[in-house]
Protein backbone atom coordinates (compact mmCIF):
# COMPACT_ATOMS: atom_id res chain seq x y z
CA UNK A 1 0.00 0.00 0.00
CA UNK A 2 1.86 3.31 -1.10
CA UNK A 3 0.45 6.73 -1.09
CA UNK A 4 1.00 8.07 -4.39
CA UNK A 5 -1.75 10.81 -4.60
CA UNK A 6 -0.25 14.06 -5.63
CA UNK A 7 3.38 12.50 -6.68
CA UNK A 8 4.27 12.21 -10.33
CA UNK A 9 4.41 8.68 -11.64
CA UNK A 10 6.27 8.03 -15.35
CA UNK A 11 4.76 4.93 -17.73
CA UNK A 12 6.87 3.92 -20.56
CA UNK A 13 4.86 2.68 -23.29
CA UNK A 14 1.15 3.61 -24.17
CA UNK A 15 -0.12 0.26 -25.36
CA UNK A 16 -3.26 -1.57 -23.31
CA UNK A 17 -0.87 -2.56 -20.44
CA UNK A 18 -0.18 0.64 -20.08
CA UNK A 19 -3.42 1.94 -19.76
CA UNK A 20 -4.82 -0.36 -17.32
CA UNK A 21 -1.43 0.66 -15.46
CA UNK A 22 -2.81 4.77 -16.28
CA UNK A 23 -6.23 3.68 -14.39
CA UNK A 24 -4.90 2.00 -11.26
CA UNK A 25 -2.35 5.21 -10.84
CA UNK A 26 -4.96 8.07 -11.15
CA UNK A 27 -7.57 6.10 -9.10
CA UNK A 28 -4.67 6.53 -6.30
CA UNK A 29 -4.16 10.03 -7.38
CA UNK A 30 -0.86 10.22 -9.06
CA UNK A 31 0.13 12.55 -11.33
CA UNK A 32 1.02 10.35 -14.79
CA UNK A 33 3.50 10.86 -17.69
CA UNK A 34 3.41 8.78 -20.08
CA UNK A 35 6.55 8.25 -22.67
CA UNK A 36 6.35 6.50 -25.81
CA UNK A 37 6.24 6.37 -29.55
CA UNK A 38 2.33 5.55 -29.92
CA UNK A 39 0.03 5.60 -27.74
CA UNK A 40 -3.38 4.01 -28.31
CA UNK A 41 -7.01 6.29 -28.64
CA UNK A 42 -7.89 5.69 -24.96
CA UNK A 43 -4.80 7.18 -23.78
CA UNK A 44 -4.97 10.42 -26.54
CA UNK A 45 -8.81 10.47 -25.18
CA UNK A 46 -7.98 10.10 -21.67
CA UNK A 47 -5.03 13.16 -22.17
CA UNK A 48 -7.59 15.54 -23.09
CA UNK A 49 -9.87 15.17 -20.57
CA UNK A 50 -7.49 14.65 -17.86
CA UNK A 51 -4.21 15.82 -16.56
CA UNK A 52 -2.15 12.90 -17.46
CA UNK A 53 0.88 14.39 -19.72
CA UNK A 54 1.60 12.42 -22.67
CA UNK A 55 5.09 12.49 -24.67
CA UNK A 56 5.74 11.01 -27.54
CA UNK A 57 9.03 9.58 -27.80
CA UNK A 58 11.06 6.76 -27.52
CA UNK A 59 12.23 6.24 -23.56
CA UNK A 60 15.29 8.23 -22.90
CA UNK A 61 16.78 7.59 -18.92
CA UNK A 62 17.29 11.59 -19.06
CA UNK A 63 13.95 11.59 -18.34
CA UNK A 64 14.46 10.07 -14.96
CA UNK A 65 17.48 13.01 -14.16
CA UNK A 66 15.98 15.85 -15.39
CA UNK A 67 16.34 18.96 -13.41
CA UNK A 68 13.28 20.93 -14.34
CA UNK A 69 11.07 18.85 -12.73
CA UNK A 70 9.73 16.59 -9.66
CA UNK A 71 11.61 13.01 -9.24
CA UNK A 72 9.06 10.39 -9.86
CA UNK A 73 7.72 8.20 -7.34
CA UNK A 74 7.50 5.24 -9.05
CA UNK A 75 8.01 4.04 -12.67
CA UNK A 76 6.18 1.06 -14.73
CA UNK A 77 8.00 -0.28 -17.64
CA UNK A 78 5.18 -1.21 -20.10
CA UNK A 79 6.50 -1.65 -23.43
CA UNK A 80 6.11 -4.48 -25.74
CA UNK A 81 10.37 -4.06 -26.03
CA UNK A 82 12.03 -6.48 -23.20
CA UNK A 83 15.12 -5.01 -23.88
CA UNK A 84 13.43 -1.18 -23.77
CA UNK A 85 12.02 -2.34 -20.36
CA UNK A 86 14.92 -4.24 -18.52
CA UNK A 87 16.37 -0.85 -19.87
CA UNK A 88 13.85 1.45 -18.06
CA UNK A 89 14.09 -1.05 -14.83
CA UNK A 90 17.88 -0.66 -14.52
CA UNK A 91 18.11 3.38 -14.82
CA UNK A 92 15.14 3.57 -12.40
CA UNK A 93 17.02 1.42 -10.01
CA UNK A 94 20.36 3.18 -10.53
CA UNK A 95 18.48 6.13 -9.49
CA UNK A 96 16.95 4.48 -6.41
CA UNK A 97 13.17 4.90 -8.04
CA UNK A 98 10.70 1.68 -7.69
CA UNK A 99 10.06 0.30 -10.62
CA UNK A 100 7.44 -2.17 -12.06
CA UNK A 101 8.13 -4.03 -14.92
CA UNK A 102 4.88 -5.50 -16.52
CA UNK A 103 6.70 -8.46 -18.55
CA UNK A 104 9.88 -9.65 -16.27
CA UNK A 105 8.58 -10.05 -12.64
CA UNK A 106 12.03 -10.90 -11.55
CA UNK A 107 13.60 -7.35 -11.77
CA UNK A 108 10.70 -5.37 -10.86
CA UNK A 109 10.98 -3.94 -7.13
CA UNK A 110 7.00 -4.55 -6.70
CA UNK A 111 4.16 -6.35 -8.82
CA UNK A 112 0.78 -4.85 -9.20
CA UNK A 113 -1.84 -7.29 -7.13
CA UNK A 114 -5.71 -7.79 -8.31
CA UNK A 115 -7.84 -5.60 -5.85
CA UNK A 116 -11.03 -5.64 -4.26
CA UNK A 117 -12.27 -2.54 -2.95
CA UNK A 118 -15.29 -1.89 -0.54
CA UNK A 119 -14.61 1.81 0.91
CA UNK A 120 -11.61 1.87 3.29
CA UNK A 121 -11.33 -1.74 2.79
CA UNK A 122 -8.64 -2.99 0.15
CA UNK A 123 -8.16 -6.17 -0.11
CA UNK A 124 -5.72 -7.39 -2.73
CA UNK A 125 -4.57 -11.01 -3.93
CA UNK A 126 -0.68 -11.70 -5.66
CA UNK A 127 0.92 -14.71 -6.70
CA UNK A 128 3.86 -13.14 -6.99
CA UNK A 129 3.41 -13.08 -11.11
CA UNK A 130 3.14 -17.22 -11.16
CA UNK A 131 0.13 -16.64 -12.63
CA UNK A 132 -1.84 -13.51 -12.95
CA UNK A 133 -4.72 -15.06 -14.30
CA UNK A 134 -5.07 -17.34 -10.97
CA UNK A 135 -4.98 -13.75 -9.07
CA UNK A 136 -7.43 -12.19 -10.86
CA UNK A 137 -9.89 -15.51 -10.37
CA UNK A 138 -9.34 -15.78 -6.54
CA UNK A 139 -9.85 -11.70 -6.50
CA UNK A 140 -13.33 -12.27 -7.93
CA UNK A 141 -14.46 -14.85 -5.91
CA UNK A 142 -13.57 -12.91 -2.97
CA UNK A 143 -15.45 -9.73 -5.19
CA UNK A 144 -18.58 -11.81 -4.81
CA UNK A 145 -17.77 -13.18 -0.38
CA UNK A 146 -17.55 -9.43 -0.03
CA UNK A 147 -20.55 -7.64 0.07
CA UNK A 148 -21.44 -3.82 0.21
CA UNK A 149 -21.86 -3.66 3.80
CA UNK A 150 -17.90 -4.11 4.57
CA UNK A 151 -18.13 -0.30 3.11
CA UNK A 152 -20.58 1.02 6.11
CA UNK A 153 -19.12 -1.65 8.22
CA UNK A 154 -15.49 0.13 7.84
CA UNK A 155 -16.44 3.53 8.14
CA UNK A 156 -18.28 2.49 11.56
CA UNK A 157 -15.25 1.08 12.81
CA UNK A 158 -13.03 3.94 11.56
CA UNK A 159 -15.49 6.87 13.22
CA UNK A 160 -15.80 5.25 16.45
CA UNK A 161 -11.76 4.60 16.77
CA UNK A 162 -11.12 7.76 15.98
CA UNK A 163 -13.32 9.31 18.19
CA UNK A 164 -11.30 6.69 21.43
CA UNK A 165 -8.37 7.48 20.32
CA UNK A 166 -9.48 11.58 20.88
CA UNK A 167 -10.81 11.21 24.26
CA UNK A 168 -9.33 7.90 25.76
CA UNK A 169 -5.96 8.56 27.29
CA UNK A 170 -4.80 5.35 28.56
CA UNK A 171 -3.23 3.23 25.51
CA UNK A 172 -4.45 -0.46 27.13
CA UNK A 173 -7.78 0.54 27.69
CA UNK A 174 -8.23 2.06 24.25
CA UNK A 175 -6.53 -1.27 22.47
CA UNK A 176 -9.16 -2.76 24.75
CA UNK A 177 -12.07 -1.33 23.37
CA UNK A 178 -10.88 -1.72 19.79
CA UNK A 179 -10.57 -5.05 20.14
CA UNK A 180 -14.33 -5.51 22.02
CA UNK A 181 -15.85 -3.48 19.36
CA UNK A 182 -14.50 -6.16 17.03
CA UNK A 183 -16.98 -9.17 18.77
CA UNK A 184 -20.01 -7.09 17.90
CA UNK A 185 -22.27 -8.11 15.11
CA UNK A 186 -22.72 -5.11 13.00
CA UNK A 187 -22.33 -6.59 9.67
CA UNK A 188 -25.99 -8.35 10.92
CA UNK A 189 -27.35 -5.00 11.44
CA UNK A 190 -26.29 -3.82 8.88
CA UNK A 191 -27.32 -6.65 6.95
CA UNK A 192 -30.89 -6.59 8.58
CA UNK A 193 -31.20 -2.82 7.33
CA UNK A 194 -31.49 -1.59 11.28
CA UNK A 195 -27.91 -0.55 11.19
CA UNK A 196 -28.97 3.26 11.18
CA UNK A 197 -31.32 3.37 14.08
CA UNK A 198 -28.73 1.56 16.32
CA UNK A 199 -26.25 3.77 15.31
CA UNK A 200 -28.04 6.61 16.27
CA UNK A 201 -28.82 5.49 20.04
CA UNK A 202 -25.00 4.30 19.59
CA UNK A 203 -24.28 7.90 19.17
CA UNK A 204 -25.95 9.22 22.17
CA UNK A 205 -24.95 6.62 24.59
CA UNK A 206 -21.33 7.36 23.77
CA UNK A 207 -21.76 11.12 24.03
CA UNK A 208 -23.54 10.35 27.33
CA UNK A 209 -20.70 7.60 28.42
CA UNK A 210 -18.01 9.44 31.43
CA UNK A 211 -15.25 8.95 29.35
CA UNK A 212 -16.06 11.13 27.07
CA UNK A 213 -16.51 13.98 29.33
CA UNK A 214 -12.84 14.74 30.58
CA UNK A 215 -10.29 13.02 31.81
CA UNK A 216 -8.89 14.13 34.76
CA UNK A 217 -5.52 12.67 35.19
CA UNK A 218 -6.13 12.01 39.36
CA UNK A 219 -9.76 10.51 38.55
CA UNK A 220 -8.64 8.04 35.69
CA UNK A 221 -12.13 6.23 34.38
CA UNK A 222 -11.93 3.17 33.05
CA UNK A 223 -13.60 2.98 29.68
CA UNK A 224 -16.14 0.42 29.06
CA UNK A 225 -18.88 -0.34 26.24
CA UNK A 226 -20.96 -1.31 29.44
CA UNK A 227 -23.73 0.27 27.71
CA UNK A 228 -23.80 -2.05 25.01
CA UNK A 229 -25.57 -4.20 27.85
CA UNK A 230 -28.62 -2.07 27.40
CA UNK A 231 -28.47 -1.05 24.21
CA UNK A 232 -27.24 -4.70 23.18
CA UNK A 233 -27.11 -5.17 18.92
CA UNK A 234 -30.57 -6.07 18.25
CA UNK A 235 -33.74 -3.63 17.61
C1 LIG B 1 -3.54 -8.42 -11.37
C2 LIG B 1 -3.17 -7.47 -12.50
C3 LIG B 1 -3.01 -6.09 -11.89
C4 LIG B 1 -2.69 -4.97 -12.84
O1 LIG B 1 -2.13 -5.16 -13.91
O2 LIG B 1 -3.02 -3.85 -12.43
C5 LIG B 1 -1.93 -8.05 -13.16
N1 LIG B 1 -2.20 -8.51 -14.37
C6 LIG B 1 -3.49 -8.24 -14.71
C7 LIG B 1 -4.10 -8.60 -15.92
C8 LIG B 1 -3.57 -9.40 -16.99
N2 LIG B 1 -2.38 -10.01 -16.95
C9 LIG B 1 -2.20 -10.72 -18.12
C10 LIG B 1 -3.33 -10.50 -18.97
C11 LIG B 1 -3.52 -11.08 -20.36
C12 LIG B 1 -4.54 -12.19 -20.38
C13 LIG B 1 -4.37 -13.26 -19.32
O3 LIG B 1 -3.41 -14.03 -19.36
O4 LIG B 1 -5.29 -13.35 -18.46
C14 LIG B 1 -4.20 -9.69 -18.24
C15 LIG B 1 -5.57 -9.22 -18.63
C16 LIG B 1 -5.56 -7.93 -19.42
O5 LIG B 1 -4.50 -7.48 -19.85
O6 LIG B 1 -6.65 -7.45 -19.62
C17 LIG B 1 -1.06 -11.59 -18.47
C18 LIG B 1 0.30 -11.26 -17.95
N3 LIG B 1 0.57 -10.58 -16.79
C19 LIG B 1 1.93 -10.54 -16.62
C20 LIG B 1 2.53 -11.12 -17.74
C21 LIG B 1 4.02 -11.15 -17.96
C22 LIG B 1 4.70 -12.34 -17.32
O7 LIG B 1 4.15 -13.00 -16.43
O8 LIG B 1 5.80 -12.55 -17.77
C23 LIG B 1 1.50 -11.63 -18.54
C24 LIG B 1 1.61 -12.47 -19.77
C25 LIG B 1 1.69 -11.64 -21.00
C26 LIG B 1 1.71 -12.51 -22.23
O9 LIG B 1 2.35 -13.56 -22.16
O10 LIG B 1 1.07 -12.12 -23.19
C27 LIG B 1 2.60 -9.96 -15.49
C28 LIG B 1 2.02 -9.41 -14.36
N4 LIG B 1 0.71 -9.15 -14.20
C29 LIG B 1 0.48 -8.75 -12.93
C30 LIG B 1 -0.71 -8.19 -12.48
C31 LIG B 1 1.69 -8.97 -12.09
C32 LIG B 1 1.60 -10.30 -11.35
C33 LIG B 1 0.37 -10.43 -10.46
C34 LIG B 1 0.45 -11.65 -9.61
O11 LIG B 1 0.27 -12.75 -10.12
O12 LIG B 1 0.75 -11.47 -8.44
C35 LIG B 1 2.80 -9.01 -13.13
C36 LIG B 1 3.92 -9.99 -12.80
C37 LIG B 1 3.50 -7.69 -13.32
C38 LIG B 1 2.65 -6.47 -13.14
O13 LIG B 1 1.97 -6.10 -14.12
O14 LIG B 1 2.68 -5.91 -12.04
C39 LIG B 1 -4.19 -7.46 -13.67
C40 LIG B 1 -5.59 -8.00 -13.34
C41 LIG B 1 -6.49 -6.87 -12.93
C42 LIG B 1 -7.79 -7.41 -12.44
O15 LIG B 1 -7.88 -7.72 -11.26
O16 LIG B 1 -8.74 -7.51 -13.26
N1 LIG C 1 1.51 -7.07 -16.73
C1 LIG C 1 0.45 -7.41 -17.37
O1 LIG C 1 -0.63 -7.41 -16.80
C2 LIG C 1 0.55 -7.79 -18.81
C3 LIG C 1 -0.59 -8.22 -19.48
C4 LIG C 1 -0.51 -8.50 -20.83
C5 LIG C 1 0.71 -8.34 -21.47
N2 LIG C 1 1.81 -7.95 -20.79
C6 LIG C 1 3.12 -7.67 -21.45
O2 LIG C 1 3.17 -6.22 -21.51
C7 LIG C 1 3.78 -5.77 -22.72
C8 LIG C 1 2.96 -4.63 -23.33
O3 LIG C 1 1.69 -5.11 -23.66
P1 LIG C 1 0.67 -4.23 -24.51
O4 LIG C 1 -0.50 -5.10 -24.81
O5 LIG C 1 0.43 -2.93 -23.83
O6 LIG C 1 1.52 -3.98 -25.85
P2 LIG C 1 1.23 -2.95 -27.05
O7 LIG C 1 1.93 -3.49 -28.23
O8 LIG C 1 -0.22 -2.65 -27.13
O9 LIG C 1 1.93 -1.61 -26.58
C9 LIG C 1 3.31 -1.45 -26.49
C10 LIG C 1 3.64 0.01 -26.39
O10 LIG C 1 5.04 0.16 -26.14
C11 LIG C 1 5.48 1.29 -26.90
N3 LIG C 1 6.94 1.26 -27.10
C12 LIG C 1 7.65 0.54 -28.00
N4 LIG C 1 8.96 0.87 -27.92
C13 LIG C 1 9.06 1.82 -26.97
C14 LIG C 1 10.16 2.59 -26.46
N5 LIG C 1 11.41 2.41 -26.89
N6 LIG C 1 9.91 3.49 -25.48
C15 LIG C 1 8.64 3.68 -25.03
N7 LIG C 1 7.58 3.01 -25.49
C16 LIG C 1 7.79 2.08 -26.44
C17 LIG C 1 4.69 1.18 -28.18
O11 LIG C 1 4.67 2.43 -28.88
C18 LIG C 1 3.31 0.81 -27.65
O12 LIG C 1 2.59 1.97 -27.29
C19 LIG C 1 3.90 -6.99 -23.61
O13 LIG C 1 5.26 -7.21 -23.78
C20 LIG C 1 3.25 -8.15 -22.86
O14 LIG C 1 4.13 -9.26 -22.84
C21 LIG C 1 1.75 -7.67 -19.48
Amino acid sequence: MMNVSGSPCLIVGGGRVAERKVQSLQQAGANVTVVSPEFTEALIELASSTDVVLIRQPFDAAILTDEESERFALVIAASNQAQVNRAVAQASKACGILVNVVDQPEISSFILPSVVRRGKLVITVSTGGASPSAARKIAKEIDNAYGDEYEIYLDFLSETRLLIQNHVKDKQARQRLFKEMLAWDVMGLIRKGVFDSWRERFNLELQAAPWMVSQDEDELVSPSWSFMNEIGLYI
